[in-house]
């Protein structure tokens, strides 16, 4: 018997971000190993001209859900999903609904979270870091409450080489951050920025870094665990391999690659590409939210969900296993064809960019404007491109993260923990699981039809053709050109041509004395 799916029997949960791409899989993992939990709070806001109801209506038809509706038919009563806006005072939630939160929940994960790079300072400290002060405030007002998981980032503290599972502090207290966005206006909020975050990347890791100092100062007497995952990917093995939902992180350029719009990458192939499947990290939140509740340890304690130290693989592998995916399932309707070209220097990288990238959509773009339709490969090119700008920070270096407190957990699980909450990363095939997470991208994101492949190769090898054509048609141009403009072109134009004809004539003349 699972002594984690056991604890959280029974147990009333407090998810935020429950419907991001961490909480459905953590409220999956939850349905489907403790069928008999008590309840599931959800903290959510309506989005999308959808309601509350609409929204959990969604994720509980999704694919991500069948095998859970199999083991927890009545899965839909106990999911209790409350309205919460987490960038308001007191979360917006109703009297009733706070009363009924602080008296009954028994576990808090906190995923919520804004995980833009460059969403504005302001917003960005009212949801990862106010958000996480209020729901500290509010958590040490429950007295059922055994145990309180905050989800960060590994890269909280990316402005440093070597990370040990510890909390950094930061140059400005976040009370002092608070305070003062509370009387600045936004022009001048944007303009202290740059300087506030300092050697931090972007406004996101800096506002997780300040939500860590938040939670070691305002944990109170809670029982709190932090959890820093490094880049999240599909899942790895549950429910299903290769599932993900939205186009963050890797994502979107697995779809640029592999319909043929990105082909090149400032990246550095030697750096370790730290990625860490979805469900390896929603085990590790689990395992740890059983072991703070019960093993109640003197501090708060940090987790690094890491996989470089234990099984590291670089962008040059995974570039090249990405790749390798694409020949043998390819997307449909590709706009070039997929290749993948890494330089770490900035000239090289900007001639790509140039001529791989800008180059081919101007002449698309030439050529749906002369067929009478609207040009849009400009704008959207130009769009990949400021995204890869702002992910590239993370694919030219590398971190180095303990993970003791990780593996320590691990050794403290029953060999039944440690098969049914696996977070062994070490047991993981790259290989493996970027063909799996390829395939999750074409097929949940990009929702194409296994059915189409014949098609879409037919498609590819059009484009081969077409590439061949278009580049011979290029250079016979060019040669035209220099030939009438320059005497030294047709100096080499004739030298050539002269060599190929005395050595066909050496070869005519040679296999007619044979016969
Ligand atoms: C070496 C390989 C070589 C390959 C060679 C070639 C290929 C061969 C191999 C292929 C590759 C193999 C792996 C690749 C390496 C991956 C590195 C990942 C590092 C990640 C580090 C993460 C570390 C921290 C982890 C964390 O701790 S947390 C989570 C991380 N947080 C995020 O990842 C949010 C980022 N995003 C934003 O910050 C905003 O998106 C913003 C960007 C500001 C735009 O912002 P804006 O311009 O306003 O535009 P949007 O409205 O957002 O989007 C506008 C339109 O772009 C779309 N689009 C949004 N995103 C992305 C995205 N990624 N990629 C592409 N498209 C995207 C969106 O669908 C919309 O399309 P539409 O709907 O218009 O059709
Ligand atoms: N994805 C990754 O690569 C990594 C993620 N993390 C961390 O994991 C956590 C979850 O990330 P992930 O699932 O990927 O992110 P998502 O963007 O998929 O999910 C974010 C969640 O936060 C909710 N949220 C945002 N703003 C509000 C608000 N004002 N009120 C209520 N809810 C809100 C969203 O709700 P809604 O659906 O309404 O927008 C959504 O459920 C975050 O803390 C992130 O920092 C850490 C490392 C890597």
């Amino acid at each position: 018997m699972s002594m984690i799916a056991a604890f959280y029997g029974g147990k009333s949960i407090l998810i935020t971000g429950a419907t991001g791409f961490l909480g459905k899989v953590l409220m999956e993992k939850l349905f489907r190993t403790s069928p008999d939990l008590k309840v599931i709070y959800i903290l959510v806001r309506p989005k999308a001209g959808q309601t509350l109801q609409q929204r959990v209506f969604q994720i509980l038809n999704s694919k991500l859900f069948e095998k859970v509706k199999e083991v927890c038919p009545n899965v839909h009563e106990k999911i209790r999903a409350i309205y919460a806006d987490l960038s308001q005072n007191d979360f917006a939630i109703s009297k009733e609904d706070m009363q009924e939160l602080l008296s009954c929940t028994n576990v808090i994960f906190h995923c919520a979270a804004t995980v833009r790079f460059d969403d504005t300072l302001r917003h960005a400290v009212q949801l990862n870091v106010t958000a996480t002060r209020q729901l500290l405030l509010m958590a040490s007002q429950m007295p059922k409450l055994e145990a309180f998981i905050h989800i960060s980032t590994a890269y909280s503290n990316c402005n440093l080489k070597h990370i040990d599972e510890v909390i950094y502090p930061c140059p400005v207290e976040p009370k002092k951050i608070i305070d003062s966005l509370e009387w600045l206006d936004d022009a001048i909020i944007e303009e202290i920025a740059p300087k506030l975050i300092r050697d931090w990347p972007n406004i996101y890791t800096y506002t997780k870094a300040l939500g860590e100092m938040v939670v070691q100062q305002e944990s109170r007497n809670l029982n709190i665990a932090i959890i820093r995952p490094s880049i999240v990917g599909a899942t790895w093995q549950e429910p299903f391999p290769g599932w993900v939902d939205n186009v963050n992180g890797p994502n979107g350029l697995i779809i640029a690659a592999g319909k043929g719009f990105l082909r090149a990458l400032k990246a550095t192939p030697k750096a370790v590409a730290d990625l860490i499947p979805v469900d390896t990290v929603v085990n590790l939140m689990l395992a740890v939210g059983w072991y703070t509740a019960v093993h109640r340890p003197k501090s708060t304690l940090v987790y690094h969900s890491t996989s470089g130290n234990l099984n590291p693989c670089n962008w040059h592998k995974m570039g090249v296993q990405v790749l390798a995916t694409f020949e043998k399932i390819p997307f449909e309707r590709a706009f070039r064809r997929p290749y993948a070209n890494f330089t770490s220097n900035n000239f090289t990288s900007q001639y790509w960019n140039a001529v791989s990238h800008r180059a081919p959509a101007i002449i698309y773009d030439c050529y749906l404007r002369l067929t009478g339709r609207k040009p849009r490969m400009t704008k959207l090119m130009n769009q990949i491109l400021r995204t890869v700008s702002m992910l590239e920070y993370f694919i030219n270096r590398s971190w180095e993260w303990s993970t003791y407190n990780t593996e320590m957990l691990m050794s403290e699980l029953s060999p039944e923990d440690q098969r049914v909450f696996n977070f062994d990363v070490r047991q993981l095939n790259w290989l493996e699981y970027i063909e799996n997470y390829v395939l999750g991208v074409k097929k949940y994101l990009l929702k194409e039809d296994m059915a189409g492949i014949p098609e879409a190769k037919q498609h590819l090898k059009r484009l081969r053709n077409i590439h061949y054509l278009f580049n011979t048609a290029l250079f016979l141009i060019v040669w035209r050109l220099l030939i009438a403009r320059s005497q030294m072109a047709r100096n080499v134009w004739f030298f050539i041509v002269s060599f190929c004809y005395k050595f066909l004539s050496y070869f005519r003349a040679s296999s007619t004395l044979k016969v």
